[in-house]
């Protein structure tokens, strides 16, 4: 054990015995507190019999906070804490120490705090204190003082493997040791070794747009999972679970990151993708054309044309860029200065709410409400006083005819001489009256069929494949067999049940406009994974769906592989979504995930693709094997290969290896062959998937965004498979960028132009 050659190795053992028997205790004791607990308010809970109590509500909430410590220490027990920091306050005489770990441990009898919880403010020195002055944030304000001692620990099953000294052992070799480690199936927590400049973004301030750009594997998903369990920390007050929203690119890409936050003690956080946000605020189940449609159709240079494919990608970008939703706002300011009709509610000539007084409910009275609640509130009075209405117009009837019969009965002397034809007054007033009452139910109806139905599949529809309606709403001149493309593609997709996935966003935006939203459906803080390959429009939305602009955005432009629709640039996308807001753009430029041979590859790769925007990665100091580069015949000979690689990495201890394939069509076949050779399981992953769960798969690239292998076998980069295009150069980049310790790339006959670099970056057979 290397521990024991650290001259504190006694002092560090006592103190590891000590907190792990006192966290024991402290584990025993909830155990306990939460049995007794459970059953007391079991039976005060049938005392109460439903009724309202305070002693519940106290005695749940008591219940609940023990419940989650237990399942923290539980969580923590093995590895109390990972690091030390002594710590001396400006004038004062002491450096005083604090263990760090995942949770805090106080000792019960004299209440000395053990461990502090990492998200404490005080935790901040462990991350990014360097030895001497350092200054830390705390509620009470900036507080300054020495550093002494920043001191890491490997500790496995409570026992002491390895104590590093900031300062002392060589830079980053407590980083390198959890970099070594194999991956399973899902992504790990990293509270032991977030590194200063992922800190700062962990720690960032809460009221604002935060935007960071990540090269890969540069940590973005790891730490927006650490970010959320400090918000949740720091700010319990005002954050509740409900209040905060992540949303993740897909349901495999949910099961991958599900581990994290519970590991953090963090749960019931709302994790969703775009659609099924979309889907459930909608509140209907529209049928949407698969992903990959449109995706491979851009990808399928050989079989479509390039004007073809430059049409579809507009269309894309179209729909969901801020143009559209500017016509979006336009057919709406239109549709709800035509909404009232025209008319008067009547009843047999009768003015019973005529159009000036309902337009001036519609634009006065309920002007403050989105359309569609607006149109029911107004229908909602007029149904309700129309009785009222009635009456009192049918007391001006019975007036008028009192007079009528009056004035007659004035005009004679004798009342017997008129009787017959006072009894037809007073029978035509009846008449009249009852014919009033017995129309109302018709007559209102009658009156609100005039109005528009505002059913929002049907209006979005109406707008986009209608090229005129496109026109007349579209501010300036489009190009018009552009605007006629997107309205004969999307008329198609209509006609056969379909909705695009950037119909959605639209159609949820036009949903917004006319439903509206009220303020508990909206959250506190949002944050968003892959942002790249979300629209403006999305982005949009999800302002609309927060209450105080406070985001958390990370994403990485050089993994835009659906930037045919997604967010070109950060600068763009503060501009034209979140402007006015108080915004920050920070940049990742560390991977922490590839060794440095892979990483270096890979920014040849990408540097192909020019683009002002992009920063290559720089990765950490981990050498492994440089990229191998593989020729072969057919495809038969590149899974035999692989099917050998995957036993010798197996051999090798890789626990997760993934054949990485261009297209889902292509990782079908090679899934088959693969099957045939070798005798492990296997995996192949679809956009059906939802759960990952590690070992050997077989995936195409967009789907592999976002996941990472100890190794990565490429399938097929030849020549007629990988263009030098934009979105061919990214696929690639994505694929490389998933290894951590391995990678394979294979090709047939002739090697991708992309695979064109400088042979010192790869090693070939
Ligand atoms: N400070 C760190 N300490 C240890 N491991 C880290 C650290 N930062 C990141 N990692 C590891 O690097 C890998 C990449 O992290 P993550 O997937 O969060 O990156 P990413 O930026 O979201 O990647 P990509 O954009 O390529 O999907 C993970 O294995 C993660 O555990």
């Amino acid at each position: 054990m290397q521990a024991q050659k650290h001259p504190a190795f006694d002092e560090e053992r006592r103190y590891l015995e000590d907190t792990c028997k006192c966290m024991d205790r402290e584990i025993d004791y909830l155990a306990d507190e939460v049995e007794k607990m459970d059953e007391e308010l079991s039976k005060l809970k049938r005392s109460v019999g439903g009724n309202y109590s305070d002693d519940v509500i106290v005695k749940t909430t008591i219940h609940e906070s023990n419940k989650r410590k237990l399942n923290q220490l539980k969580r923590a027990e093995d590895k109390p804490y990972f690091g030390r920091i002594d710590f001396k306050e400006f004038e004062k005489a002491e450096y005083e120490t604090f263990y760090v770990g995942k949770t805090s441990l106080t000792r019960k009898n004299d209440n000395k705090m053990l461990i502090i919880d990492w998200r404490a403010p005080m935790a901040s020195l462990y991350y990014s204190g360097e030895i001497g002055e350092v200054m830390y944030k705390a509620p009470e304000g900036l507080i300054i003082g020495d550093l002494g001692l920043k001191r890491q620990y490997e500790i496995d099953k409570k026992e002491l493997i390895n104590i590093f000294d900031k300062g002392l052992t060589p830079m980053d070799e407590y980083l390198q040791t959890a970099l070594w480690e194999k991956k399973d199936n899902r992504l790990k927590d990293i509270v032991n070794t977030i590194q200063s400049e992922q800190n700062d973004i962990i720690r960032a301030d809460k009221e604002k747009v935060l935007i960071v750009q990540g090269v890969a594997g540069s940590g973005k998903t790891t730490i927006v999972l650490h970010r959320i369990a400090y918000l949740m920390y720091t700010y319990q007050e005002v954050f509740n679970a409900e209040k905060l929203l992540i949303i993740v690119p897909n349901n495999l890409f949910l099961n991958y990151i599900s581990d994290v936050l519970p590991d953090l003690g963090v749960e019931e956080i709302k994790q969703s993708t775009f659609e099924d946000m979309a889907m459930s605020l909608l509140d209907a189940e529209y049928k949407l054309v698969d992903i990959e449609t449109k995706f491979y159709q851009l990808l399928d240079y050989q079989k479509l044309s390039e004007e073809y494919r430059e049409k579809l990608q507009w269309t894309s970008f179209f729909k969901g860029s801020m143009i559209f939703k500017n016509i979006i706002d336009r057919y709406v300011t239109h549709l709800s200065s035509n909404f009232v009709p025209k008319i008067d509610l009547k009843i047999n000539g009768f003015i019973i709410y005529s159009y000036d007084e309902v337009l001036k409910m519609y634009e006065k009275d309920y002007r403050y409400l989105p359309i569609i609640p607006r149109s029911k509130r107004i229908q909602k009075y007029i149904e309700s006083n129309m009785l009222d209405r009635v009456k009192s117009i049918q007391k001006e009837i019975s007036d008028q005819y009192e007079n009528k019969v009056n004035l007659l009965k004035d005009s004679v002397e004798d009342i017997e001489s008129i009787r017959s034809e006072l009894i037809k007054l007073y029978d035509e007033r009846d008449k009249i009256n009852q014919e009033l009452k017995k129309s109302v139910d018709k007559a209102t109806k009658q009156y609100f069929d005039q109005w528009q139905n505002l059913d929002i599949g049907t209006l979005y529809k109406d707008l986009i494949s209608d090229y005129e309606k496109l026109r007349l709403y579209a501010d300036k001149e489009f190009d018009r067999d552009l605007i006629a493309f997107v309205s004969n593609y999307s008329k198609k997709i209509f006609d056969s049940g379909m909705l695009e996935r950037e119909d959605l966003a639209a159609l949820l935006y036009l949903h917004l406009k006319l439903e509206g939203l009220s303020l508990e459906e909206k959250y506190n803080h949002i944050i968003v994974d892959e942002a790249q390959d979300y629209s403006e429009l999305q982005m949009y939305i999800l302002r609309q769906l927060s209450s105080n602009n406070s985001f958390t955005i990370v994403g990485d432009i050089s993994q835009g592989i659906h930037s045919y629709k997604g967010i070109g640039s950060w600068k763009e996308l503060m501009e034209n979504v979140f402007v006015g807001c108080d915004r920050e753009l920070l940049n990742l430029k560390k991977c922490y995930r590839s060794t440095m041979e892979i990483m270096n590859f890979a920014n040849q790769v990408i540097k192909k693709w020019r683009k002002e925007e992009i920063t290559l990665a720089e990765p950490v100091l981990r050498s492994g094997d440089k990229p191998l580069i593989i020729k072969k015949n057919s495809d038969e000979e590149i899974v035999n290969d692989i099917s050998l690689r995957i036993k010798e990495l197996k051999e090798e201890g890789h626990k997760s290896i993934a054949v990485i394939c261009k297209t889902t069509q292509e990782s079908i076949g090679v899934y088959q062959l693969l099957k045939n050779a070798i005798t492990d399981d296997i995996h192949l992953i679809t956009d059906k998937d939802t759960s990952y769960e590690g070992g050997i798969v077989v995936i195409p690239t967009y789907l592999s965004k976002g996941l990472e292998f100890d190794a990565v076998t490429v399938f097929n980069c030849s020549k007629d498979n990988y263009i030098a295009d934009e979105l061919h150069i990214k696929l690639l980049y994505v694929s490389i960028t998933r290894p951590l310790h391995k990678l394979f790339i294979y090709y047939k006959n002739e090697p991708s132009i992309l695979l064109d670099i400088d042979s010192d970056y790869f090693n070939t057979l």
